[in-house]
């Protein structure tokens, strides 16, 4: 492709060289690059990619994307300079794979909780609906019925809209995608054309990004104020944030709620391990998703499928008999009668739900034994709560290790503990190694008890120091278990 045909729509501060050149890949990582590439170069969170331009000219880039112009001395190459070079690289992103995203229905989900969950059961429904549909996800990735290995919930901008022309070549009408609010900061959206929005809630987590909540807040709005005219927003009013994310969006308004009036409406019936009994839209519909919190994204799920013009009793028919996302609220029972869960809850919001869900559907006498961890890297602010909300809510909490990636495991589960208030101390243990967390667990329970193996849900690794060693909860679980189903 022609740099002068990547560079349509960029916003370009200051051009030095030829943009009659032929490029072959974009990058922004110099490790990467080879000749004939555009780099760009970036301002991260650890690194300044514009310490790398010199060393990426040696290597054969004929382009470089910048903030800042270096001291150039090699005339062969083109420099071109922006305000931000992320945004830049969205824009080029989608012209140099045919701007995709124009060509199918984008809807992208976003929120703290529930975005695999809403963006997996749509992608599952629109298929059985009969659609080529994508899917981009935590979990995986999908090109109708062709998977993808996820590396982050939303991909980078040239993986995206790679994986996006895969499925406008593959024929898909649908793509549905998660929405992290790392991807809208570090403009990993930007240039898409969306067909609609959903947003769940938004709850504590990603505060060593962030820093503050309302900066986090800010990130996921954004989203929203981008969507178009022609586009839908779809907001939980039950959540406190549900309204402001709607206040700056040009996108028709929508919303769903369980406690209020709303576009899209639904009623707890019953909750049990069986599945949710709901009143949905006014049709009474049996589900296999369990929790409350599942009421929720079945709900969002509906008004999406909705807003894209599907029939309501089609639809509800066929979501009644979906299963949500691999390694949320995923439970197996032992020949003792003790049923273990593995669930993916890594926020203290999760946690609460998913343990008030527990509390809410087991019998009465049966003990809940959590074993929970929390991820190293990451917004050490939440670890405390979670460690509480964990106690609050079980009878036995077995503290562990949940990716210590660069930090020291111990350290994270003293800060854990600091959150543990005096009288939750004594149901509280701390076992460093997860596994054998998880045997503890197992053998401390009786016939009837829950076990809660949470934040790890789908996840197949235990990351130390940049090292990804196999690990799987549920694996585990049934090695232990002997599983009757
Ligand atoms: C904190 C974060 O989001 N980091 C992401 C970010 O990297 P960064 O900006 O920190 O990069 P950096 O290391 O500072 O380097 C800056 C620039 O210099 C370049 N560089 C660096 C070194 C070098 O030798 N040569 C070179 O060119 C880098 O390629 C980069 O362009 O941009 C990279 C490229 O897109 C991402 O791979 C990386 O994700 C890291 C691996 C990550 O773990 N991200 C997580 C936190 C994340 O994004 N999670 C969300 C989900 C969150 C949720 O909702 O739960 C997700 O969407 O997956
Ligand atoms: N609507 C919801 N409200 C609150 N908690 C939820 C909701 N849906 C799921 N959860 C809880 O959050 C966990 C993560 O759910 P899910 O993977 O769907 O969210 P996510 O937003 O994709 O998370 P991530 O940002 O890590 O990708 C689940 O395992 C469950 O414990
Ligand atoms: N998307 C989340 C996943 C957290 C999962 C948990 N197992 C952890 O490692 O903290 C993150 O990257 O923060
Ligand atoms: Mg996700």
């Amino acid at each position: 492709m022609q740099l002068q045909d990547l560079l349509y729509g960029v916003t370009i501060k200051e051009l030095v060289g030829r943009t009659d050149r032929e490029v072959n890949a974009l990058t922004f990582d110099s490790r990467k690059v080879t000749s004939d590439d555009v780099f760009f170069a970036i301002v991260g969170t650890a690194a300044d990619g514009h310490l790398f331009i010199n060393q990426t000219v040696d290597q054969g880039t004929k382009v470089i994307v910048c903030e800042n112009l270096p001291e150039i001395d090699n005339f062969d190459v083109t420099y071109v300079k922006v305000d931000n070079s992320s945004v830049a690289l969205g824009i080029m992103a989608g012209n140099f794979y045919g701007n995709p995203s124009a060509d199918l229905k984008l809807i992208g989900i976003t929120g703290t909780n529930g975005k695999t969950t809403i963006a997996t059961i749509l992608f599952k429904l629109f298929k059985d609906l009969g659609y080529k549909t994508g899917l981009l996800s935590t979990v995986e990735n999908y090109i109708n019925d062709t998977v993808v290995v996820a590396t982050h919930t939303t991909p980078n901008p040239i993986v995206l809209n790679a994986l996006l022309r895969d499925m406008v070549n593959a024929g898909c009408d649908y793509c549905f995608m998660e929405v992290s609010s790392h991807a809208v900061a570090q403009h990993r959206i930007e240039g898409l054309t969306f067909s609609g929005g959903v947003f769940s809630n938004l709850t504590h987590d990603h505060l060593d990004f962030h820093k503050t909540f309302d900066e986090y807040l800010k990130a996921k709005k954004a989203f929203f104020d981008v969507l178009p005219k022609s586009a839908f927003a779809l907001t939980n009013i039950d959540d406190k944030n549900g309204m402001v994310m709607l206040q700056n969006t040009k996108a028709y308004k929508k919303t769903y709620a369980l406690k209020q009036l709303a576009d899209f409406k639904a009623k707890i019936i019953e909750n049990q391990f069986s599945g949710l009994h709901l009143d949905i839209d006014n049709e009474d519909v049996y589900f296999k998703l369990v929790g409350s919190f599942n009421a929720y994204n079945l709900l969002a799920v509906y008004g999406t499928a909705i807003l894209l013009e599907q029939d309501k009793l089609k639809v509800l028919t066929l979501l009644s008999s979906l299963t949500g996302a691999e390694g949320r609220f995923d439970y197996i029972i032992s020949t003792d009668n003790i049923i273990g869960i593995v669930d993916y809850a890594h926020t203290p919001d999760a946690v609460q739900n998913v343990l008030s869900t527990i509390a809410n559907i087991r019998k009465g006498t049966e003990q809940v034994i959590t074993v929970i961890g929390c991820g190293g890297d990451r917004d050490k602010t939440k670890r405390p709560v979670m460690a509480q909300v964990a106690c609050d809510w079980s009878d036995k909490v077995i503290l562990t290790s949940d990716n210590p990636r660069t930090e020291d495991p111990q350290a994270i589960i003293n800060e854990m503990e600091a959150g543990v208030s005096p009288t939750n101390k004594r149901k509280t243990i701390s076992i460093l190694d997860r596994k054998e967390a998880i045997k503890t667990a197992c053998h401390l329970a009786k016939s009837g008890d829950i076990i809660l193996v949470a934040g790890k849900g789908h996840e197949k690794y235990q990351e130390i120091n940049g090292v990804r060693n196999h690990f799987d909860d549920k694996e585990i679980l049934l090695e232990q278990f002997n599983p009757r189903s």
